[in-house]
């Protein structure tokens, strides 16, 4: 009864959770599944495990499907602990299992679970696995759903364990789509909508990997295996992700002072990183720029970046005299981040985000990212120590992120 057959040789081991789960601060009124898959190969692997509450239970489960100690490999696609939480006690119980997953996940894994003793194979995208009978290949799917993560394909089984990805939160013992007993596409929308929503580039990276494989079947973390028209499901990720919005009718303004050429430079990786991602931004620095012709243009727009280098602690001059106008103007909706060059203290770059704040403006900012995205990135505000190459690589990265915020407010 526990493990359900899923294709030759590949099992479903996982675990249904049908109360309501606190997740996310949402409440998964209509529960969900941890779906942990068990290929029988060769190289007997594991494919993800169940959420940490129910670790116990899923060892001793799976102990009675298969001897534990012949478990060649344990696949983690993702470390949050819905899909990961029953790895500690599994391995101590697969004593000879190697765990297959990216770099940072492994690091996160030690770290987490203490495992720092324990055999890791690190694998990078494109990377293939024998399993005995089965080839797995690696896809690095960052941010889907955080940093670390990855999918796994079965070449052979032409199957995809995506793990959070094409996954829906229903409790359910029908297992495929094919059988659901209810409707779900509105839940498996609504799923794509909270986790993937917020990553939306990356779910276009992932979906140009994964349009080069032929794929009969999605086997994700949560809910249905998507065996009937598994298609549809790709379909409707790559409709949801595709801008409803005309990128090229969003308007970002950056506006500079500086000194020494430094801030001009940033503003110009920004530029480009908001070019990259669509939008053409307007660039004033204020030195040459007539201060009513950049209130009008800021008034028009949907994002505005305001930087400045710091200058006896304090930003320069002109910069201030734009924040006090800026104070009479309507923010509210507006975007908004701070950015410059600084030496060894950087109040500049404060003072100009605090003036933002003090404006209404929404001011995008580490607080703002990890709320609005579940991301821990230091992006805004934007402070680069004079301008070296590799840290205006990062002002480059930082005008993507403000431009996909524009794009998606
Ligand atoms: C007159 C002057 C005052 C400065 N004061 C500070 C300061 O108080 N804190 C700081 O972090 N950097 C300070 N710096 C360093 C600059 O912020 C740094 O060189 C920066 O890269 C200059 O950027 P810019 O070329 O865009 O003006 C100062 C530099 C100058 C020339």
């Amino acid at each position: 009864m526990y493990m359900k057959k899923i294709t030759d040789n590949v099992f479903w081991v996982g675990k249904n959770d049908d109360r309501k789960v606190p997740f996310h601060r949402l409440i998964l009124e209509r529960g969900t599944t941890y779906n942990s898959y068990l290929l029988t190969t060769g190289k007997p692997t594991v494919i993800d495990t169940v959420d940490i509450a129910f670790a116990k239970e899923y060892v001793d489960n799976l102990k009675e499907v298969i001897d534990l100690n012949t478990i060649e490999y344990i696949v983690i696609n993702h470390v949050e602990p819905d899909h990961a939480g029953a790895l500690p006690a599994l391995a101590a119980r697969a004593k000879n299992a190697k765990i297959v997953t990216t770099k940072l996940s492994s690091e996160l894994l030690k770290d987490m679970f203490k495992l720092h003793n324990r055999e890791f194979i690190i694998v990078h995208d494109g990377d293939r696995l024998d399993i005995g009978g089965k080839i797995l290949q690696f896809f690095e799917t960052p941010y889907l759903h955080t940093e670390e993560t990855m999918i796994t394909y079965s070449i052979d089984d032409k199957t995809l364990f995506p793990c959070d990805i094409f996954s829906t939160h229903i409790a359910n013992n029908e297992l495929f789509n094919d059988l659901a007993a209810g409707e779900y596409i509105e839940d498996f929308k609504v799923y794509y909508k909270l986790i993937m929503g917020p990553h939306r580039p990356y779910v276009r990276e992932m979906l140009r990997k994964i349009n080069k494989l032929e794929i009969d079947m999605i086997a994700p973390s949560h809910g249905y295996i998507l065996r009937e028209n598994a298609h549809d499901f790709i379909r409707m990720y790559d409709e949801m992700s595709s801008l409803v919005d005309d990128a090229s009718s969003k308007k970002v303004t950056i506006v500079f002072s500086t000194m020494t050429g430094n801030t001009t430079k940033i503003a110009g990786k920004l530029a480009e990183g908001l070019k990259e991602s669509g939008i053409e931004p307007y660039v004033f620095n204020l030195k040459n720029s007539n201060l009513d012709e950049v209130l009008d243009r800021i008034q028009i727009s949907d994002g505005v970046l305001i930087g400045s280098s710091t200058k006896y602690g304090d930003m320069v001059r002109n910069v201030e005299e734009l924040l006090q106008a800026l104070k009479n103007m309507e923010a509210k909706g507006k975007l908004s981040a701070a950015f410059g060059s600084f030496g060894w203290s950087g109040e500049g770059i404060t003072h100009i985000e605090n003036y933002l704040n003090d404006s209404g403006f929404t001011v995008i900012n580490q607080k703002y990212l990890i709320l609005n995205r579940g991301i821990d990135t230091p992006a805004f505000p934007l402070r680069i120590k004079f301008a070296d190459e590799e840290s205006l690589h990062t002002a480059y990265e930082a005008g993507k992120i403000f431009g996909e915020q524009v794009l998606t407010h």
